[in-house]
């Protein structure tokens, strides 16, 4: 793929002299899209990392605030959806479902990334035009970055943080799936190997995994419950309505009874389903200005599709990564 194609979060064009500097004085990696540094434990594209520190420099925090994070491939898509469809609820009653905004934008359009579509073109972006609610007070967030690095942008502010965690052999075999997809590659065994290798040294994009959701896991338990809430991927698709109850109380707008008699519940479980989004026409033809097609983060969503692709000795080799870094911490999956 020509540098010129990659997405902006991956490219190197937005860098102050300033990271420059730093970088020089981080550790580094390669992969088959780009360069990687190393920065407060986790690992960046150039640009990404520019993204990172503008907003750890720039981002003026509101208590309301909800930021909502994942490792890359965990659930992101569908959390963003069911933020925006608990919170914009009270104003979309079923006479006016067409207004929705889940149903014209996608869900990545509606809730912007911290470190990439806010703070990588500009230090100060005009925050206004990226309120998500209009019908709620909440501005609302996203991001790839470990908790101890967001935390550094949050500036002591108690706004409320929702973590997304997924089994690590999902999470690979969609890594897998959108890079070959993206990067227009045959989805080849190779590409899987290649994949599988960078995943486990933990020199991917945004990893270590194992480190990124032990900050969060640890942040749950360490901060005010009230902080920090810690969602499963496969917790979601075994009991989509206890979970999304569970959200919505945390997020401070819990299900009425009235509501919950009225299968608001299931609606809202139904409208973020990934049938029902990869199905609306901005979800096949769309893409973000930067980066993939809306499509692209769609598959299959489904738990244990990894036993479909790895080996046994694949399986084997991440199960005891997985569980050596687990140790301890009292987080299983
Ligand atoms: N609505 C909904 N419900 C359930 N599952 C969903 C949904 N939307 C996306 N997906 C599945 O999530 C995987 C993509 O993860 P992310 O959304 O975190 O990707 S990204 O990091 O934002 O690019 C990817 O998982 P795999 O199918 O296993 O590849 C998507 O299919």
């Amino acid at each position: 793929m020509d540098h010129k194609e990659l997405p902006a979060t991956v490219r190197e064009d937005y860098i102050s002299e300033e990271t420059k500097k730093l970088i020089s004085s981080l550790p580094v990696n390669k992969d088959s899209q780009g360069n990687l540094c190393k920065y407060q434990g986790c690992w960046y594209y150039y640009n990404t990392l520019q993204g990172a520190i503008n907003f750890q420099n720039h981002f003026q925090p509101q208590d309301t605030d909800v930021i909502l994070a994942s490792f890359p491939k965990s659930g992101t898509t569908w959390l963003k959806a069911l933020t925006v469809a608990l919170l914009e609820r009270s104003k979309h009653h079923d006479d006016h479902p067409l207004n929705h905004p889940l149903l014209s934008d996608n869900p990545h359009a509606i809730v912007p990334f911290l470190e990439t579509k806010l703070y990588l073109r500009t230090s100060t972006p005009d925050l206004t035009k990226y309120s998500s609610s209009p019908s709620s007070s909440a501005r609302v967030f996203a991001t790839h970055m470990p908790l101890h690095t967001v935390k550094e942008g949050l500036r002591g502010s108690p706004c409320k943080i929702v973590y997304m965690c997924r089994n690590a052999k999902d999470v690979l075999i969609s890594l897998w799936y959108f890079k070959c997809k993206y990067q227009k590659l045959e989805v080849t065994r190779s590409v899987l190997e290649s994949t599988f290798e960078s995943f486990c040294g933990g020199g991917n994009f945004y990893g270590p995994f194992w480190d990124h959701v032990l900050s969060y896991w640890r942040g749950s338990l360490e901060d005010d419950p009230s902080r920090v809430l810690f969602m499963k991927y496969e917790e979601m698709k075994e009991e989509p309505c206890v979970q999304l109850k569970r959200l919505a109380e945390f997020l401070g707008v819990p299900f009425t009874e009235e509501e919950e008699e009225s299968g608001c519940v299931e609606k809202i479980l139904e409208l973020c389903s990934l049938r029902s989004l990869s199905d609306l026409a901005i979800n096949k033809i769309g893409k973000t200005s930067s980066g993939p097609d809306y499509k692209l983060c769609f598959r299959k969503g489904e738990v244990g599709d990894s036993k479909n692709y790895l080996t046994p000795e694949m399986e084997m080799r991440i199960d005891m990564i997985i569980e050596e870094n687990l140790k301890g911490s009292g987080l299983s999956f």
